[in-house]
């Protein structure tokens, strides 16, 4: 039974920035990360050096990256600085991001959208944060992992609102649940935000094509594609599930046959 928010969502999404037009214009969006490490300490880049997997992530039609700086998933700036000298796609930075200083470092390196994590930053530091970002130009990519959460993201028509389908408090060391954004993506398109993505362990074709078929129109995958055995096969696999264009046929369609 679809929720009774999913009446008011919004039929066309807007905003974002940069950011959110690429997503929102890609035949295939799936933000793909650089992450050096797993949460478990374990090595994803396995000697491939970050040009290479920039330019693989390119070549496979990437409409924005996602870096992570964060000293957890062995990230560092000279990962950001990497990444922007290798490419001029938009990018997502994933950092603990609390002060303005940070967010300003963010931009003059390359960053189009930066992380704030709803979970763990009170409701007017939340506000603030994203007042900051906009002020610079940034978009705010907004991670929520409950309605409790999105509902102290009050200006996510600006906004990125991804739901994260892992514990950020149990720093992302479980498994995750695709189950989350599946329950939640009435309840995030019914914000208005700019677009709504789900991010974190995603793992399969079949699990992306999945969560694009529910509504959201940008996905995050960074262990999924940084562990493919075949990349060429996986996106094979994606287009053969959700092929471009599917947004405007398939999923307005079905989201029509979902409401009473
Ligand atoms: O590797 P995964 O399970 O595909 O997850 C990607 C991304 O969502 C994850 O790296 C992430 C989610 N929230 C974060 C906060 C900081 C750093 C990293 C993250």
């Amino acid at each position: 039974m679809p929720s009774p928010s999913a009446d008011s969502a919004p039929a066309e999404l807007t905003g974002g920035g940069r950011f959110g037009a690429a997503l929102r214009t890609a035949d295939t969006p799936v933000i793909m990360e650089l992450k050096r490490n797993s949460a478990h300490g374990a090595d994803l880049f396995a000697g491939r050096p970050v040009g290479e997997l920039v330019a693989r992530y390119t070549a496979l039609g990437a409409p924005a990256l996602s870096v992570v700086t964060g000293s957890w998933f062995g990230g560092t700036p000279e990962l950001l600085e990497e990444v922007a000298a290798a490419t001029e796609l938009p990018l997502l930075v994933k950092d603990f991001f609390t002060k303005e200083k940070q967010i300003a470092a963010a931009s003059a390196a390359g960053a189009s959208a930066v992380l704030l994590t709803a979970t763990v930053l009170p409701r007017t530091v939340l506000r603030r944060l994203i007042g900051i970002c906009l002020e610079h130009d940034v978009t705010p990519f907004v991670e929520i992992t409950s309605e409790a959460e999105l509902a102290t993201v009050e200006q996510a028509q600006d906004c990125v609102i991804a739901v994260n389908n892992k514990d950020i408090r149990q720093r992302e060391r479980d498994t995750g649940d695709l189950g989350r954004s599946h329950r939640l993506i009435d309840r995030v398109r019914a914000t208005g935000t700019a677009v709504p993505v789900s991010a974190s362990a995603i793992e399969t074709p079949g699990d992306a094509a999945g969560l694009l078929s529910a509504g959201y129109r940008g996905l995050l995958i960074g262990t999924g594609l940084l562990r493919a055995a075949d990349l060429d096969a996986w996106f094979g696999e994606l287009r053969a599930l959700w092929p471009p264009g599917a947004h405007d046929t398939i999923g307005a369609d079905s989201r029509k046959e979902r409401t009473p």
